[in-house]
């Protein structure tokens, strides 16, 4: 059960007991705008990567007892181990369920997670290069586009409940994607995030994925705020950034579905970042392609890899330094009928007791600018830090030592 002094523990938090319960018990959990998906009793789907799990979902559902769904994370590099379990203890409630949140977790005093110290890596300075790099490589031609993250390594005072890092992440993210997802190594570990990004999601024949790429940090301040929304509406350099996600899955939708369209962007706020948003939309050619063969064929779009994507990833292993595991991968669910949802995997991080790896990253393109992409995936890594209370300087790269970290009482 979560710390007594947690929101899960008051029982006035926003998920209903019974999650809290199953996220004891190790199950999946997925909180969508419009509902919420536990998966419990699970076991792992066949295959060692996550391209050879996608391939052999619908077969294993097929043979599992009615009501089961798969569920878990395809990583980013669809060819690493795969993080996929058919669940067959399955609970499905209508976000309504979702209750009003009993503390908002980014108001300080509300209740912090304490910080023993931070480590980012790469190093701030790293990244800039990186990016100054990236720049370089795209004017010599060599690629369109390609998207650079940085993690953040930090080291908690306590360990905190999984629900409790669940609560405060659907409180203070309330259109988000929340999950959190049990890794299958190192033993323990857990992939929890608020993704603000729809992969695809297949009813029936309707097809919709939302890609999101072109970003500015939100200010609490309304008018600076207003100015960096209309600035990234403006911006060419954010619509090429954005143009190249929506071409390369209207392109990837077009040979499995009619009637693909792709309007033009809007604006889309998260309480930490303003992105373009496109709603795509298709046609499923045959009913017979599944939620997991249209994850197979969109993932990973150059929202978190780039274009064109095999130079983009090469990319990404020679200038990024670390393993982005599921992290920028697709996590989701797939139903006996092939139905599903799958998000991607930003705004997350993974969970092992009391460490968490925090990830952020950005598309650049030609024109992109080292210091603002840096200040970009700060803002971005306060989606996670937001929520658990945790100090503005582990964002931005100050660090943090023992004793000093945490925004008031501590939660784990
Ligand atoms: C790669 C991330 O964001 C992606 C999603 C939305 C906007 C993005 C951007 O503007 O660069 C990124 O493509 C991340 O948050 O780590």
């Amino acid at each position: 059960m979560s710390s007594p002094g947690g929101p899960a523990g008051r029982g006035g938090g926003v998920l209903p007991p019974q999650v809290t319960a199953a996220l004891e018990r190790d199950a999946a959990v997925l909180v969508s705008p419009e509902e919420l998906l536990v998966g419990a009793r699970r076991t792992p789907v066949a295959g060692r990567s996550g391209r050879e799990q996608l391939a052999g979902l619908a077969q294993e559902l097929a043979a599992a007892p009615a009501g089961s769904l798969a569920i878990g994370a395809v990583p980013f590099d669809p060819a690493a181990p795969g993080a996929l379990a058919i669940a067959t203890d399955v609970l499905r409630l209508p976000r309504s369920h979702r209750r009003g949140a009993a503390v908002p977790p980014s108001v300080p005093g509300g209740g912090g997670l304490q910080v023993l110290r931070s480590t980012p890596r790469p190093s701030p300075e790293e990244h800039r290069q990186a990016v100054a790099d990236a720049v370089r490589r795209i004017a010599a031609g060599d690629l369109a586009k390609v998207v650079l993250a940085r993690s953040v390594d930090v080291r908690l005072r306590n360990a905190p409940a999984v629900a409790d890092v669940v609560e405060r992440l659907a409180a203070a993210n309330p259109t988000a994607r929340v999950l959190a997802v049990p890794l299958p190594a190192p033993a323990g570990t857990w992939l929890v995030g608020a993704t603000p990004e729809l992969l695809v999601r297949r009813r029936g024949r309707e097809v919709v994925s939302v890609p999101l790429a072109g970003s500015q940090p939100r200010s609490s301040d309304p008018a600076v705020d207003a100015t960096r929304a209309a600035r990234l509406v403006g911006s060419d350099k954010d619509r090429r950034e954005h143009d190249f996600v929506v071409e390369a899955i209207v392109e990837a939708l077009r040979p499995l579905c009619t009637e693909v369209r792709a309007p033009a962007p809007e604006l889309l706020a998260t309480p930490a970042v303003w992105h373009l948003a496109t709603t795509i939309t298709g046609r499923l050619r045959d009913p017979a392609t599944t939620s997991a063969d249209l994850v197979a064929a969109l993932h990973p779009t150059p929202a978190v890899a780039g274009t064109p994507r095999d130079a983009a990833v090469a990319l990404i292993a020679e200038l990024e330094g670390f393993d982005r595991g599921c992290y920028a991968g697709a996590i989701g669910w797939q139903d006996g009928a092939g139905d599903g949802e799958w998000s991607v995997g930003v705004r997350c991080a993974e969970l092992a007791g009391n460490r968490l790896r925090l990830f952020a990253g950005g598309g650049i393109v030609a024109g992109s600018d080292p210091e603002a992409e840096l200040a970009e995936t700060s803002a971005k890594l306060r989606t996670v830090l937001d929520a658990l209370g945790i100090e503005a300087g582990v964002a931005s790269g100050r660090g943090s030592v023992a004793g000093s970290g945490g925004t008031g009482r501590a939660v784990g």
